[in-house]
């Protein structure tokens, strides 16, 4: 495991985001996604025989819950596969990494860092454990919300220690196996406490029926993705789109199969580059873009074509084509919420005003995101103001300035954004993209150096 930020990073360190000199051309290949490569090592962990994750992401989150897997005694050897070793998706071999579950094993320590799916979705994975573990993280991690997770976990059995707020820090004391059954729980503020039962689910005597009660679930693609991955490992599990009863979710007992799953590239990453074609007036090409996704960031086809912008879905991938003219738009992202940062962004360079609606979970995402843009952008001359339940953004002439990122990588990704249109617009901590995209600085001067090279061909 090298090579990979896995700390916070430096808040110091300011980058000089690079303006664009004219349109982007490029081709960009996005990494792995991380909700694909998390849940997909916890299928993998749990199963009844070794599986495959071929390019996986390697980012600090990633590399977070592979570590906490070991620490519970899962093997994950991280091999380059060639033909040799199957199928290494569409464009070929590449990195894959071979999971060899095992009994898992406590005690054990689990740094979550600041990664709501490893905070979220490995208590259940350490009940099933034969002896304590410890979880703690970032000091963001003993504020996001786990109440669910804890409260359902105890109701199904777990023995849990925390200090009564129902937050990080605290330690599952593993019995080996978990009763599971019936359990209501308020996902509201993060639709990963769904997601967090349903995956360990089929590993409980019982199964699991999780009754949302509540407000309004948030990010329900991650929930379909969470019931799309358990029935290709094997699981049975019942919703309300196969004729199940809406805010229910039923997954039996039963043995995981280990796979050998590509994970698709991470279309919210994809976000800033599709947004530096918005921006730029320019095109920007993302290899591998799934036809079918359960992914929200395949949303942004939708949202950026509102927002002005055309695309097409070819072999060579998704190729977005932006006017460089961009309208303002009315939306609701609940489902969507962690695209909001680079929407803001481009929302910040329209020629009207946007509102984005449904995402007051966002104020307890990596930062409070809601009043992180909105202090961020109109420090750099902007007007938006915070709503009950997201932004008002209206657009003004933008000026350089520090963007202060509070480790929270979609806060510096948006930063980017707003930088190829604003001269001297200094990024604090960029480092903090390693969360979810490794290089992330290298792959954003690799697409402007692929625009040069473009256009001194032409
Ligand atoms: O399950 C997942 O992989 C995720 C679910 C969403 O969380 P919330 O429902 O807390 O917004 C999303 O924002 C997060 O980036 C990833
Ligand atoms: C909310 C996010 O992450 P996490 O998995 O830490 O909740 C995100 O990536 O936008």
């Amino acid at each position: 495991m090298t090579g990979i930020e896995t700390s916070p990073g430096d808040h110091t360190a300011l980058w000089p985001a690079p303006t664009a000199d004219g349109a982007v051309d490029a081709t960009v290949t996005v990494p792995g996604s991380k909700s694909v490569t998390n849940r997909g090592l916890i299928l993998a962990a749990l199963a009844a025989e070794p599986g495959w994750l071929r390019r996986p992401l390697r980012s600090r989150d990633t590399l977070l819950m592979a570590a906490a897997l070991r620490a519970m005694g899962v093997g994950i050897e991280e091999t380059v596969s060639d033909g040799a070793l199957g199928s290494g998706g569409p464009s070929g071999g590449g990195e894959a990494w071979r999971v060899i579950p095992a009994g898992l094993h406590g005690p054990a320590t689990i740094d979550v860092g600041n990664a709501g799916t490893v905070m979220r979705f490995l208590p259940p994975v350490a009940a099933l454990a034969d002896g304590p573990v410890h979880f703690d993280g970032d000091p963001r991690s003993h504020e996001r919300p786990l109440n669910g997770v804890i409260d359902a976990l105890r109701a199904l059995g777990a023995r849990i220690d925390d200090d009564g707020r129902g937050a990080l820090p605290m330690t599952v004391h593993g019995g080996g196996a978990l009763d599971g059954g019936p359990v209501r729980i308020d996902a509201s503020s993060s639709s990963q406490f769904v997601s967090s039962l349903l995956l360990s689910a089929p590993r409980f005597n019982q199964g699991v029926e999780v009754r949302h009660i509540g407000a309004a679930l948030p990010s329900l693609p991650h929930i379909r993705m969470t019931v799309d991955m358990l029935r290709a490992a094997g699981a049975r599990v019942d919703t309300a789109e196969a004729g199940g009863e809406r805010g229910v979710w039923r997954v039996a007992p039963s043995a995981l199969l280990g796979r050998d799953l590509v994970v698709e590239p991470d279309l919210s990453n994809a976000a800033p580059f599709l947004a530096a074609a918005m921006v730029t007036g320019g095109r920007v090409t993302i290899p591998d873009w799934p036809e079918r996704t359960t992914q929200p960031g395949d949303e942004l086809r939708r949202i950026f074509t509102e927002m002005g912008g055309a695309c097409e879905l070819t072999d060579a991938g998704l190729t977005f084509t932006g006017t460089g003219r961009i309208t303002g738009i009315d939306a609701d992202l609940h489902e969507v919420g962690e695209l909001t940062p680079v929407i803001a962004a481009v929302a910040a360079l329209a020629d009207s005003e946007s509102v984005l609606r449904g995402i007051a979970h966002l104020r307890l995402h990596e930062t409070d995101r809601l009043a992180a843009l909105a202090k961020e952008i109109n420090e750099l001359g902007g007007d938006v103001a915070e709503t009950e339940d997201g932004l008002r953004i209206r657009p003004r002439p933008l000026h350089g300035g520090i963007f202060h990122t509070y480790e929270d990588h979609r806060l510096a990704t948006a930063a980017a954004v707003l930088g190829l249109a604003v001269d001297g617009v200094l990024v604090e901590n960029v480092a903090t993209t390693a969360k979810t995209l490794p290089d992330f600085p290298g792959l954003w001067s690799g697409m402007l150096d692929a625009t040069t090279t473009s256009a001194r061909r032409s």
